[in-house]
């Protein structure tokens, strides 16, 4: 095996070796705390342009296959690990994690001192950086770090939308949902879709006046990568279908329409990226240990209810790690989101009936 090094913008190197794809890429260095379920998060849109460095210690342990994909590719632009296997005898795998890596031309680097990195990240924050093979000299990969964009101010949604609507018909006769693709998974999908749900996906680029002549009972905002604060054409469309419909929201949808609502975002230090963050809804005092992957979160203290242009919003949800903003509910028009993954995908299924919330209330709204 040949050898490889992460270097990060403010030049601290890590060295290991190179599995996956022999290639070298530049992108944001972040990590994730999820002990399995790297083959979800490697294919979540929402980590477009970043290099994921898994904390667990061994990743490939199970092969990958195609019931857990969660878009048409992978979408990460790397893994970052300690120990790295390709074992691909488990039920149902269909291909070893690295040789899928390798057929993707996705690069791994394996045998790095991922808590020392980790470490290092939680201090200085997540920051550019990138995964090298051991003949780019490093003064190349500093220019090639510099090179990459800051993820604040970067628009990514329109690189991961979907290119014309497409309608995913519910198993059953529930709402029509019409989804603002702004990097769906297919977890989200298949949460509505078995639920009775019909969901129609448009272009994040789509306007409110022909999201409007679709004629849903309610809108959805989903997931998605990059900076909500680069999404203000969103966010002004998403203020005309308040007026009309329910909308809730995920993720990246959760900070559009805060910001619809006349709420802030900002860049976390390094992120919430895992399968075990505790979750308070302050309305019920219920607390659920959540999936998340998000570098951005929305301002505010938790409880708080404030005024906007479209009524009453009440700040629901607290991240009992670092208190920061996990869910909203408008109170004078039917819309709500949480920053948090009810769809899992990977991680626990504590927050599933989320989504037969969502339908009651598209069909409520639309009774
Ligand atoms: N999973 C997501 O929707 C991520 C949202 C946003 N890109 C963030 O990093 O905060």
């Amino acid at each position: 095996m040949s050898s490889a090094y992460v270097l990060l913008e403010d030049g601290t190197r890590f060295d290991g070796e190179s599995v996956g794809a022999p290639v070298s890429t530049t992108g944001e260095v972040v990590f994730t705390t999820g002990m399995s379920g790297y083959q979800e998060s490697m294919t979540d849109p929402s980590f477009a342009r970043q290099l994921i460095t898994f904390t667990t210690a061994h990743v490939g342990n199970y092969g990958v296959s195609e019931q857990f994909m969660e878009s048409d590719r992978i979408h990460a632009g790397g893994a970052i690990m300690r120990a790295a296997v390709d074992y691909d005898d488990a039920p149902a795998a269909e291909q070893g994690w690295l040789s899928w890596l390798k057929a993707n031309g996705i690069p791994g680097i394996a045998g790095v001192d991922t808590r020392a990195l980790v470490r290092h990240i939680r201090t200085a924050g997540s920051m550019r950086g990138g995964i090298f093979t051991a003949d780019v000299p490093v003064n190349e990969a500093r220019e090639r770090i510099a090179a990459e964009p800051s993820m604040v101010g970067r628009d990514l949604a329109r690189e991961v939308t979907i290119a014309k609507p497409t309608i995913f018909a519910g198993e059953g006769d529930g709402p029509r949902i019409v989804a603002l693709d702004t990097g769906i998974k297919r977890s989200i999908i298949r949460n509505f879709t078995s639920r009775g749900a019909t969901l129609e996906i448009y272009p994040c680029t789509t306007s409110a006046e022909d999201l409007l002549k679709a004629d849903p009972d309610g809108f959805f905002l989903v997931p998605g990568p990059g900076d909500p604060a680069a999404l203000d054409y969103i966010v002004e469309n998403i203020k005309t279908l308040l007026s009309t419909k329910p909308v809730f929201g995920i993720c990246l949808g959760h900070q559009l329409l805060s910001r619809a609502a006349g709420l802030e975002t900002f860049k976390l230090p390094f992120g919430h990226r895992g399968a075990n963050h505790p979750v308070k809804d302050l309305r019920t005092g219920r607390i659920a240990i959540t999936s998340q992957n998000h570098g951005f979160a929305v301002a505010g203290t938790p409880g708080e209810i404030i005024e906007s242009e479209l009524g009453a919003a009440q700040l629901t949800h607290v991240n009992l790690y670092d208190n920061t903003i996990e869910g909203i509910r408008l109170l004078d028009v039917p819309a709500g989101c949480v920053q948090y993954h009810p769809e899992a995908g990977p991680g626990p299924n504590d927050s599933l009936g989320l989504f037969d919330e969502f339908i009651a209330l598209f069909e409520a709204a639309h009774a």
